[in-house]
């Protein structure tokens, strides 16, 4: 049912909150990291809102003390894939027919919970599991999630509202139905916004997920389950099954009630599932939707017209903050000479001077990255420029994975645009520069532009209106969102709508109605009040 003419007022972002010395916010999250340290937990499957426990287990450790286990987690399996399909299946009976008032209010009352009672809950988890600082925390596992879950029913409630002409003889209307199935959801690790969204959006929309959390997230995304059986999603509308991608995978691939796929993560995971899904095309009752967001090679470009310091504070947030673990990272930069010359010195002191550490010491700004096989690929990038006569390492380098895997924020300078931390996603601490000449600006965005398989995030830096609409022009593919004189990073819902094409995902942009658009199949239906009763037309009688 559309329940069409209730409105959602239009939401306010969650405040971020400072936990300054002193606060009491800073009090309680460093008790509850307290707490969290000194407990290991045991994290079952959810399936129809029963744990299931499978004695297949994994571990989720600290990302910067990699021997201290937070939690052992039970791994699904194919049997409890299918399972999983089932209960969404069977709940799907009653949740598809509730009124989309009804759905929104749950999320709105997650929303509470969570900007409430779970917040500290979440946040330290997040910290301590994905290897957070408090303020990225808070901006992703606070904040962010509950702008999603205050924003989405906003709008869900306009696309409700939509509904087609009628005339004095027929009345027309929309029925927005959920999609015929199931919805997979996989989520990646380095935001639980980004998990939360990916099960709730479709939900909100009147489908039934099936849900695999990254293993490496799994104790925050756990708790997400948690809330939302308190704030009263019905048992079954989302089921927790971390384990093994493939395993799970190759049963959700193969299901003919498989509707729909709710991904961020790598392009070649998202390239390897769509490829599946086309191979199994035939088993399917319906066409699944295909909604993905993956990887970025995200830029900016200063013009010489730019604000120094204003450019150094971008580059340092942008390509450091959670240690580049963002798809929207700043990761190849293009500075022109003059700048160059400006700022190189203080980049690289201000770089250097960045502590890094454990996320329960409030004075890290980096901490570790997170995992071995993350550490390793990074470090492998930091070789390649170590080992280049095209490549210098001008800031950081240095890497150690003895307790932690703890990589320092990492510069390199060089003078081959094509090099290969100028064109390949990193995934970490890794900031490449490319210097150019000052009256080389347009060329610098053509190249700019061509350089990288990507269309994620990008900033142009200048105060010269001519440079900056020139960039707006000649960059209008290269990012799905793009900013001017500001970082890439930090996309806020309700604000900033995000997502990149290219080889950056189907940009569907993630807290927007565009999103949520995927998520249904309408159904229009029209009412005859008075249905003709004779099949001739005027025209064929005689004159
Ligand atoms: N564009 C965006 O909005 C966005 C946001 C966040 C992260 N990302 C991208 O995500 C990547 C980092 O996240 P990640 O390391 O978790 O990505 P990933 O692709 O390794 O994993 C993403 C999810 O897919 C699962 N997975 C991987 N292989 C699978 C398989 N064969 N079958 C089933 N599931 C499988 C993982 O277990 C995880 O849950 C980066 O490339 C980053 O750019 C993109
Ligand atoms: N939305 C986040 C990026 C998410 C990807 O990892 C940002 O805008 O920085």
């Amino acid at each position: 049912m559309s329940d069409a003419g209730f409105h959602i007022p239009f939401p306010k972002n969650e405040p971020v909150l400072s936990y300054a010395p002193g606060s009491l916010e800073r009090a309680q999250l460093k008790a509850e990291l307290e707490r969290q340290s000194n407990t290991t937990i045991e994290i079952p499957l959810i399936i129809g809102g029963k744990e299931i426990y499978t004695g297949r287990t994994g571990k989720i450790v600290m990302p910067h003390d990699h021997g201290h286990v937070l939690a052992t987690y039970h791994k699904a399996g194919p049997e409890e894939t299918k399972m999983a399909i089932e209960a969404a299946l069977e709940a799907k009976k009653d949740w598809a027919n509730m009124s989309w008032i009804d759905k929104a209010s749950i999320f709105l009352k997650a929303a509470e919970l969570l900007s409430t009672k779970y917040r500290h809950l979440v946040n330290a988890a997040t910290m301590l599991g994905q290897g957070k600082n408090v303020y990225q925390a808070e901006i992703d596992a606070a904040c962010e999630s509950i702008d999603y879950l205050r924003y989405n029913p906003y709008f869900a409630s306009l696309i409700n509202q939509w509904e087609p002409v009628s005339s004095s003889d027929s009345f027309n209307r929309m029925d927005y139905r959920p999609l015929e199935g199931f919805v997979f959801a996989v989520s990646p690790f380095n935001f639980t916004a980004i998990a939360l969204n990916l099960a709730t959006a479709p939900a909100l929309m009147g489908n039934v997920v099936v849900w695999k959390p990254a293993s490496t997230a799994v104790l925050s995304n756990y708790y997400l389950m948690q809330l939302y059986k308190e704030a009263g999603l019905p048992d079954g509308v989302i089921n927790f099954v971390p384990g093994s991608g493939p395993d799970i995978s190759n049963v959700v691939f193969n299901d003919p009630y498989f509707a729909g796929l709710h991904f961020t993560g790598s392009t070649s995971t998202f390239d390897g599932f769509w490829k599946t899904i086309v191979e199994h095309m035939d088993t399917y009752k319906t066409y699944p939707r295909i909604v993905g967001e993956t990887g970025g090679k995200d830029f900016v470009v200063a013009h010489p017209s730019a604000d120094p310091k204003a450019l150094i504070t971008a580059l340092i947030r942008g390509a450091f903050e959670y240690q580049g673990q963002k798809c929207s990272a700043a990761s190849r930069a293009y500075i022109p000479q003059s700048l160059w010359k400006e700022i190189k010195q203080e980049l690289v002191d201000q770089t250097e001077s960045i502590l890094m550490g454990d996320v329960r010491d409030f004075r890290n700004f980096v901490n570790a990255v997170i995992d071995e096989a993350a550490f390793d690929k990074i470090m492998g990038y930091i070789e390649k420029a170590k080992n280049s006569n095209v490549a210098k390492i001008i800031a950081g380098g240095q890497g150690d994975k003895t307790k932690g895997y703890f990589i320092r924020p990492t510069i390199i300078e060089t003078q081959d645009p094509h090099f290969v931390t100028m064109e390949e996603e990193i995934f970490g601490p890794v900031l490449t520069v490319y210097v150019y000449e000052d009256n080389q600006y347009e060329e610098i965005l053509q190249l700019c532009n061509e350089t990288s398989p990507y269309g994620l995030t990008g900033s142009i830096f200048a105060n010269d209106r001519k440079a900056i609409n020139k960039a707006y022009e000649v960059l209008r593919f290269a990012a799905g969102n793009f900013y001017i004189n500001d970082k890439p990073t930090g996309a806020v819902v309700g604000q900033q709508p995000f997502g990149g094409a290219r080889r950056s995902g189907t940009n569907d942009k993630a807290g927007s109605p565009f999103n949520l658009l995927r998520w249904i199949s309408p159904r229009t239906i029209k009412e005859n009040f008075i249905p003709p009763t004779s099949w001739t037309y005027p025209f064929l009688q005689e004159e």
